[in-house]
């Protein structure tokens, strides 16, 4: 029960394939969907919510299929990405209206509940737009639970968060996750999976690259070739000695400094230190060159 599986997934808009082949089993507790933006993440998220047809393969929930099965909502909630929160409500009108919208017995009593979950029942009675971006997020969490959905998906809950506000979401979800639920959540930022206690989904250009826990996840992303550029007080010399160094793959001098090619971060920040004080060469700089996001994702994708 409360399973959200794609099989063999795949999604196109036109030419553009914006999920490939997918195919992961998410059970109940904590789940990240991790990947750079246009990835593929919110198409898989929709995919997910029955909010769009697989143009190949099957999605399912708790073993119906997502796609044209309106009572699948009985069991499942969404915070969709946009921070779109109708700022003339109070929290408690918003989410008695999403209690209402699901036809439930007593509207008053589940929204009360969901106000409780997400910690603003102190706030409720004022209008969403007095409200911080955390709280906001928090008040659509609670309509998108009003229900007490098993499974509970969010697109990028921690975008433009602070990082209390993130710490604190991140609590609220796993909490909720312990309660036996099952949290698919989005984001394209490494570092806010920090704190997750559950396993992490990597997608990177509508494919699955990697799943398993954060620290497996941080590890095949530092354990990667990476490429340095290094400026010293004698980068001849430096050139020299680093060829020789068994973590170095190439090395070439530049105006802006070396550009070394290193098979990992590890070996190689150690050995590139330990050879500059044996020749009393100064070390200036060593920049990380290749690092934008996409780059360390893509990574996975090749390996
Ligand atoms: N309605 C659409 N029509 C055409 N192409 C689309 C449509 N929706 C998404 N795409 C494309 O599909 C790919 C995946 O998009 P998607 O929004 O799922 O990625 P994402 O990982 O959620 O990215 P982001 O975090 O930037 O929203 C992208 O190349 C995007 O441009």
């Amino acid at each position: 029960m409360n399973t959200v599986e794609l099989t063999g997934v795949s999604r196109w808009y036109g030419n553009v394939v914006a999920v490939n082949d997918v195919t992961l089993s998410i059970g109940p507790g904590l789940t990240g969907l991790l990947g750079p933006n246009g990835a593929g993440k919110t198409t898989v998220l929709h995919l997910m919510a029955g909010l769009l047809a697989p143009s190949q393969g099957e999605v399912r929930v708790s073993g119906e299929p997502a796609w044209r099965n309106p009572a699948m909502y009985r069991n499942l909630g969404l915070v969709t990405e946009r921070e779109s929160v109708p700022g003339f409500l109070t929290a408690w009108e918003f989410v008695l209206a999403s209690a209402k919208l699901h036809k439930l017995p007593d509207p008053a009593a589940a929204a009360r509940a969901a106000l409780d979950v997400v910690e603003l029942r102190d706030a409720q009675d004022r209008r969403i737009s007095t409200y911080s971006k955390g709280m906001r997020q928090r008040s659509r969490v609670a309509a998108a639970l009003v229900h007490d959905p098993a499974v509970l998906l969010l697109d990028e809950p921690f975008n433009g968060m602070d990082p209390r506000q993130r710490m604190h979401m991140m609590d609220l979800l796993d909490s909720m996750a312990g309660e036996g639920r099952t949290i698919v959540f989005s984001s394209h930022i490494l570092e806010e999976v920090e704190q997750l206690s559950g396993t992490v989904q990597v997608i990177v250009a509508g494919r699955l690259a990697a799943s398993g826990d954060y620290r497996h996840i941080r590890r095949l992303m530092t354990n990667r070739p990476h490429v340095f550029t290094i400026a010293s007080s004698d980068d001849r010399a430096l050139a020299t000695a680093l060829i020789g160094e068994e973590s170095v793959s190439g090395v070439s001098v530049t105006a802006g400094g070396l550009q070394v090619h290193a098979s990992d971060y590890g070996t190689f920040t150690r050995a590139v230190a330990k050879l500059a004080k044996a020749r009393a060469i100064r070390l200036t700089s060593i920049l990380p060159s290749d690092e934008s996001l996409e780059k360390v994702f893509s990574y996975l994708v090749t390996t």
